[in-house]
């Protein structure tokens, strides 16, 4: 069901943090008063947002409202835009990643990312995961490298399914065991956080289901933020959501709070599908 034509608010699903979570919750990123132009457009206007640790935080809104382009400013991916600026603040574990001295290959490393489509290499399933932590220097020697390849691939759900074909194309995999190799290569260097930018918009419902399950149990180890045009899958398997309008960050919360009783009526319209 398309979010136009939704006229329910979505049931949520996930599980909430504990009484004890939400007293000990770090905050893993966060920014301040962070604006972003292309050229003379002001698309991301004051966004003020904490991203929690081993939570996932989903970013919902109306085409056009900023979502990608403020989970891209996390790993600094709008650096290549060239008529792209963005000021304020934003730090992870407390420091600024718009430092200048700031190794921007190092801070990728450490804040994945995954993309709408997945976008294995043409190369084989091995090389997919191990190019990461062949130049990351991560592994020593082949044994290393082997045991980094198999538990990647565990860890995305993927290994049962391919440990007996590594030397075959990672393009030659259905869409959604592709998009669990390029989970399983972001996961490969060690990433801290993981960002997922429609990750399952390409895939039909049950792999979805599959990459919504993966992302419940990624949090364990991993802080990811998604960015989601279905309000059912932010129900589903977020932690906190964080709604966009034309640039302004208008709420932020507990997903369920934000699903149930928001505060501002412009969420309250786009999650009962008055708007979208
Ligand atoms: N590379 C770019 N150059 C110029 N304008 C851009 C660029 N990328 C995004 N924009 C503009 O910035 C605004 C926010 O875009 P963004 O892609 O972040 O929104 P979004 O909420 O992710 O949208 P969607 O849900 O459609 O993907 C839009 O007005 C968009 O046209």
């Amino acid at each position: 069901m398309s979010s136009t034509s939704m006229t329910t608010t979505p049931e949520v699903a996930s599980k909430s943090p504990s009484p004890e979570q939400l007293a000990n919750r770090y905050t893993k990123v966060q920014s301040r008063d962070v604006n972003v132009y292309y050229g003379e457009k002001h698309a991301l206007k004051h966004v003020d947002l904490d991203v929690y640790q081993n939570e996932v935080t989903a970013l919902i809104g109306p085409s056009g409202c900023g979502k990608s382009t403020f989970l891209r400013c996390l790993n600094r991916m709008n650096d290549v835009i060239d008529i792209c600026r963005v000021t304020g603040r934003i730090a992870l574990d407390e420091h600024d990643i718009y430092d200048p001295s700031l190794d921007v290959v190092q801070l990728r490393a450490r804040v994945g990312m995954v993309f709408q489509k997945p976008n294995p290499f043409p190369k084989t399933i091995y090389d997919n995961i191990a190019y990461g932590p062949r130049i990351h220097g991560i592994a020593h020697g082949k044994a290393e490298l082997d045991e980094i390849v198999q538990k990647s691939l565990e860890r995305a759900g993927l290994w049962k399914e391919v440990s007996d074909r590594l030397d075959q194309p990672g393009t030659g995999l259905s869409g959604g065991q592709q998009q669990r190799l390029c989970i399983a290569r972001a996961i490969a260097v060690n990433p801290e956080v993981i960002l997922m930018d429609e990750p399952c918009s390409a895939l039909d419902p049950i792999a979805t289901a599959r990459i919504e399950e993966l992302i419940d149990e990624l949090r364990e180890n991993f802080t990811i933020v998604i960015v989601t045009h279905s309000m059912q899958q932010a129900a589903r398997v977020s932690q906190r959501t964080a709604f966009f309008h034309l640039g302004d960050l208008v709420e932020v919360g507990e997903t369920e709070t934000i699903f149930t009783n928001p505060v501002d009526s412009r969420t309250q319209g786009y999650i009962t599908g008055r708007f979208g």
